[in-house]
């Protein structure tokens, strides 16, 4: 019997594609070019799985062809460039990589929250230069345990940077949809929006990019928050209007910025973000940690082999179409 062709838009890690290439045959696009969309919906109508790429949109359009399709999955634990329903509709399950990077990317953003608060790469910069006394006196750091951490997005990685913060002596304040019942536990308490920009030091955003969160922070957002407030952001760089933030950033509305993402992706060299001088940008890398990435590939390996056997995948977004055990 022939083995599932499993369609790899472009490319992933290799020892993950070995370990899935026992159990399937693949078909991958390994130009550096990005795979035409109307390549791959041509490579779809054979094909039974979709190992998926953020820069590819899932959608009813793109498998609209594709009859045998029965599983796709991405190496993220974010599905913003994958429309659930559509996915649903055609009782296809989606699995996506949670738990498996949440320390990586709580350690990442952490990181970002402590470098930026001592302004630690500006500092280095004048060493390199040869400026260690001639740096601005203006650029002070901040006590971390003095401040007050807000995070947009208490789930699974808001929790895992709440842990890290308190161990800093943070103060750590939240906003989700809804209060946690559990939120005692991590000792963090809910606040509104406003309550929270109006408390926090710090105001971290680490929610998914949804309809509801997309530019959830513009110029309002940043008005209300203090004016000597650090913002971080892990989440998505569309949940920021980019330009409120470049305004927020030049009117002394805030203090500084420290990015994981950002909007566009890749952000250019000579972006207004960037002239600003106050804003600390790393390119997404909050799970780009060796093992984490190994991790992620192989749990995507994992839920295609599951999938193109018609067992229930490892982690499944839209469970109602999982497949059941019998
Ligand atoms: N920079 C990077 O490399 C990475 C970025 N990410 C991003 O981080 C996101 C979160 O990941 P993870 O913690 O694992 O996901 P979880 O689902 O565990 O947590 C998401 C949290 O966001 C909250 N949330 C959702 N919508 C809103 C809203 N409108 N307002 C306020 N809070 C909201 C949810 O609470 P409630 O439902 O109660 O509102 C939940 O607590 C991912 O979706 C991804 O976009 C993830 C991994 C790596
Ligand atoms: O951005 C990365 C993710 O896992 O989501």
């Amino acid at each position: 019997m022939s083995k599932p062709v499993v369609v790899v838009p472009g490319l992933v890690r290799k020892d993950a594609l070995a370990y899935l290439g026992e159990h399937v045959t693949i078909k991958q696009w390994t130009e550096k070019t990005k795979m035409p969309r109307e390549i791959l919906k041509e490579w779809l109508k054979e094909a039974d799985a979709l190992w998926s790429i953020n820069n590819v949109t899932v959608d009813a359009d793109l498998i609209a062809d594709a009859p045998n399709l029965k599983v796709i999955a991405q190496a993220s634990v974010g599905y913003d460039n994958v429309v659930i329903d559509d996915l649903t509709a055609r009782q296809i399950p989606y699995g996506n990589t949670p738990d498996v990077l949440t320390e990586s990317v709580a350690e990442l953003a952490f990181t970002l929250v402590a470098a930026a608060s001592r302004r630690v790469m500006e500092n280095a910069d004048f060493v390199k230069s040869g400026q260690w006394e001639q740096r601005p006196s203006n650029i002070k750091g901040k006590d971390l345990s003095r401040c007050t951490l807000g995070i947009i997005g208490l789930g699974n990685i808001g929790v895992s940077i709440s842990r890290r913060a308190r161990a800093f002596g943070m103060t750590v304040i939240y906003n989700n949809r809804k209060p946690r019942p559990d939120d005692k536990l991590y000792m963090v308490e809910y606040r509104d929006r406003d309550a929270l920009y109006a408390e926090s030091d710090v105001v971290l955003v680490v929610t998914p990019l949804t309809p509801e969160t997309y530019h959830m922070i513009d110029k309002e957002a940043f008005k209300k928050m203090k004016k000597d407030a650090l913002f971080v952001n892990v989440g998505r760089g569309k949940i920021v209007d980019t330009e409120a933030l470049v305004w927020a950033l030049n009117e002394g509305e805030i203090d500084y910025a420290a990015l994981d993402v950002t909007d566009p992706e890749p952000l250019p060299a000579d972006h207004p973000l960037l002239k600003t001088g106050k804003a600390l940008v790393v390119p997404h890398i909050a799970s780009f940690t060796d093992r984490t990435r190994r991790d992620m590939a192989m749990l995507t390996a994992d839920n295609i082999i599951l999938g193109v056997q018609g067992k229930p995948l490892k982690t499944c977004v839209n469970k109602e179409v999982n497949y059941k055990e019998d």
